[in-house]
């Protein structure tokens, strides 16, 4: 199997809105953006059905503290001895769960039998995934290990980062030509040019990255811009008195942090995140790791842009190709339910505790990602041999 090293990565930097971040996560951007060229396609829409609350099922389903508090488990230390066994109670539970999800890394071996003759191509999630879990999300900072790794697992197959952060900011944090990006949750892709894709998707926009190449451009969510930048400021506004809170522009959808508000205070985030969205009836509520996200109602997800990429990419056939996705977020799902559905591929959750997944397996934190990606290159080195 050899793939053609011909995915250097297109990176763009496009017109982030102009805001006010109380986080400061803006960067400006070089690319024309068209909001009228790339039209919003109404077969997107998403038909969810809000209450009056326009809270979703994840976090209607229970009560929004509960859900909140659900949200992102404690830090846990896993006890290991030198044999790699758990010992606590608590360590029993995980090593129950790692039946149901085995570690990939205990795995290895036959996910590369699999992965013999097919070409492999991998999805990264960035946040929980490539970097740990921080206080302040500008500090989620990628180790220059990590980046090392990345860039060589990048050299030898198809990658792409698929986060919730606006594009431009996981460029920043990842700063590495050799992958392609995908923000906001997928709604922002810059991918390879493919005419078949583009005349699937009319609001593709051929654009060229920073080296120049010609890339394809999409945002399916571009229509919701004007209203994006409008929702954040009013969050800013409405929560700029809990101490604590801060809210991020991601381009395509907006994240209120409440990691660093007291909980006794977690109710008012929640109440006035709610209160604003009551007027937007075209944004949905979801959470994240002591996150709430506020998103355009439309039918794109990290699912979706894992299709999109796969097809841009000329490796959507599933009998030759395998994709592997990592991630640890609830948004994360998506993808590996894509590739669950696809019977093609494998989903692998970060977690270093129990929690129910569509993934196939595991890996307990960016420490064992980054072992998984450095096999991953040694496998492919020997397998060239
Ligand atoms: O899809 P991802 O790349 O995983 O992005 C999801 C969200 O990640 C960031 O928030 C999370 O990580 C922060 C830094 O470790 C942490 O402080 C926060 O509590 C987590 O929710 C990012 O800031 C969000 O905008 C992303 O949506």
């Amino acid at each position: 199997m050899d793939l053609k090293s011909n995915h250097t990565a297109p990176v763009l930097t496009d017109p982030a809105p102009i805001s006010k971040s109380r986080l400061g996560v803006h960067s400006s951007s070089l690319l024309p953006y068209s909001p009228t060229g790339a039209a919003f396609s109404p077969n997107l829409f998403l038909n969810i059905p809000r209450k009056k609350t326009g809270v979703l099922d994840d976090v209607r389903s229970t009560s929004w503290l509960d859900a909140m508090k659900s949200s992102s488990p404690p830090h846990k230390k896993i006890t290991k001895d030198l044999n790699n066994d758990l010992s606590s109670d608590t360590d029993a539970a995980y090593r129950t769960w790692l039946l149901k999800y085995p570690s990939a890394l205990a795995s290895f071996e036959k996910i590369t039998n699999f992965a013999k003759g097919k070409r492999l191509a991998l999805f990264l999630d960035y946040d929980g995934t490539l970097s740990p879990i921080v206080d302040n999300p500008d500090c989620a900072f990628m180790s220059n290990s990590m980046r090392a790794v990345v860039k060589k697992v990048a050299q030898c197959f198809p990658t792409a980062i698929i986060s919730g952060r606006s594009r431009d900011k996981v460029y920043e944090f990842v700063g590495l030509t050799e992958l392609y990006y995908a923000g906001s949750h997928g709604m922002d892709i810059v991918g390879p040019v493919r005419q078949s894709v583009s005349d699937a998707h009319p609001n593709c926009i051929r654009s060229s990255d920073k080296q120049g190449k010609e890339v394809n451009l999409f945002q399916p969510a571009s229509e919701f811009l004007p209203m994006i930048n409008e929702v954040f400021s009013s969050l800013v506004e409405a929560t700029k008195d809990i101490e604590g809170a801060t809210v991020e522009n991601n381009k395509f959808c907006v994240s209120v942090h409440y990691r660093n508000v007291a909980e006794k205070s977690w109710k008012s985030v929640a109440d006035r995140v709610q209160a604003i969205i009551e007027k937007f009836p075209r944004l949905r509520l979801t959470h994240g790791r002591k996150v709430l996200e506020v998103r355009p109602v439309i039918d794109w997800d990290k699912g979706k842009a894992v299709t999109f990429l796969l097809e841009s990419l000329g490796l959507s056939n599933c009998d030759d190709v395998l994709p592997i996705y990592v991630g640890d977020d609830r948004t994360d799902e998506d993808a590996f339910k894509v590739l669950r559905e696809r019977k093609c591929g494998y989903g692998i959750l970060v977690s270093n505790t129990p929690k129910e997944s569509s993934a196939y397996y595991s890996l307990r934190d960016p420490s064992e990602v980054m072992e998984f990606l450095k096999s991953l290159v040694m496998w492919k080195k020997s397998s060239a041999l």
